[in-house]
């Protein structure tokens, strides 16, 4: 963050718009104007002294003729353009009236949803997008307990007892970490990362081929953490820790699977965005447990990462589901979390 951000601050709120197919209306932008060409969810700049409903409302009335009640916030993207520093606030609109018409001239587009992408749009509005449809939970498994060993290498003789004595293979930890899994499942979660940093070497592939056939089971998008040959063997996503961004020049997993990686600046940021990651994680924002003393980077740190790139983000550290609506204010698509995540058995 050595360069000096533009000055002149832009507040611009937009809507999310959807017909009774549950189709989202995209504008296109006309000649003459900045960012001409591309498509946007319709809206504008706030006025001085108006405020976000107010100005959408009008906005919505001057450009496509209808009268708009304003929902709840859906996300707040902070986004550095060459000439001003944006921030676009798009909200939910709930019920409207009229029939929806370019007023400007701009050409109007209802897209189903799954479809956006298609739609060349803005920088800021990738994590729009993503918040409309990628999950807003990101599970991040923890280690598998009794199997630490401390370090990533074979269990010593004396944890040697613990290991699977037959049935399905798997030690007692083991199946409880699957199990914890299945319960994460149940309970909705729809992106997870496979990550037990001290796991024993020789177990890890087995153990993530069983997760991943219980998510692929249930339709749950898959990664696991750093190890390329082990996500291509399972063909599941990758997951990059930040050391790992530079020892790639291009996506190591096919495109057809998810790629993420864990940053912390810019710089890193960029390198993700630039290999092709289809989203990253940025931390910690709270100090955590698993790093007692840290301190958090804090959610205005976390704006100040994200206006510079356009990738979808989850913000991880001490947070849950909890934080969803002030992560989604601070330009985060959603929230990683492993404590908070993990259905951990009550019995
Ligand atoms: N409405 C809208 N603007 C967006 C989106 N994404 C995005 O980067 N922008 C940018 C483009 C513009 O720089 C700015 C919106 O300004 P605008 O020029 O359309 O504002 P306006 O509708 O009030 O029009 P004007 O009267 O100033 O011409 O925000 C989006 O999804 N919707
Ligand atoms: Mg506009």
């Amino acid at each position: 963050m050595t360069e000096h951000p533009p000055a002149r601050i832009v507040q611009v709120v937009a809507g999310v718009i959807r017909d009774v197919r549950g189709r989202i209306l995209l504008s296109r932008r006309t000649e003459g104007r900045d960012l001409a060409g591309l498509w946007e969810f319709p809206g504008g700049k706030i006025d001085p002294g108006e405020s976000p409903e107010a100005a959408l409302a009008r906005e919505l009335h001057e450009e496509l003729g209808i009268r708009a009640d304003i929902g709840v916030p859906l996300i707040t993207v902070p986004q550095l353009y060459p000439d001003k520093r944006l921030t676009l606030d798009v909200r939910h609109i709930g019920q409207w009236a009229g029939t929806a018409t370019g007023r400007e001239g701009q050409a109007l587009a209802w897209v189903p949803p799954h479809k956006l992408a298609r739609y060349p749009m803005p920088p800021a509005d990738r994590p729009v997008v993503a918040a409309l449809q990628q999950p807003a939970l990101y599970l991040v498994t923890p280690d598998v307990n009794g199997l630490v060993a401390g370090e990533a290498t074979a269990p010593s003789s004396a944890e040697a007892p613990q290991m699977p004595a037959g049935g399905d293979g798997f030690s007692p930890a083991e199946r409880r970490w699957l199990d914890a899994l299945d319960r994460a499942l149940a309970q909705g979660i729809r992106r997870v990362q496979l990550r037990a940093p001290t796991a024993d070497p020789t177990r890890w592939p087995l153990l993530t081929a069983a997760a991943a056939a219980r998510c692929s089971a249930a339709n749950v998008e898959v990664l696991v953490n750093g190890d390329a040959t082990l996500a291509r063997s399972l063909g599941v996503g990758l997951h990059l820790r930040a050391d790992q961004l530079a020892s790639h020049d291009r996506r190591p997993v096919a495109d057809d699977v998810p790629l993420a990686a864990s940053c912390h600046t810019v710089e890193e940021l960029r390198a993700a965005e630039s290999l092709g990651c289809d989203f990253a994680v940025v931390g910690s924002i709270r100090p955590t447990a698993s790093h007692p003393g840290a301190a958090g980077i804090g959610w205005d740190h976390f704006a100040r990462l994200r206006e510079h790139i356009s990738l979808p983000l989850y913000a991880i550290g001490g947070l849950g589901a909890g934080d969803l609506p002030q992560a989604r204010q601070h330009g985060a698509q959603g929230i990683a979390a492993i404590r908070a995540l993990w259905p951990v058995a009550t019995d």
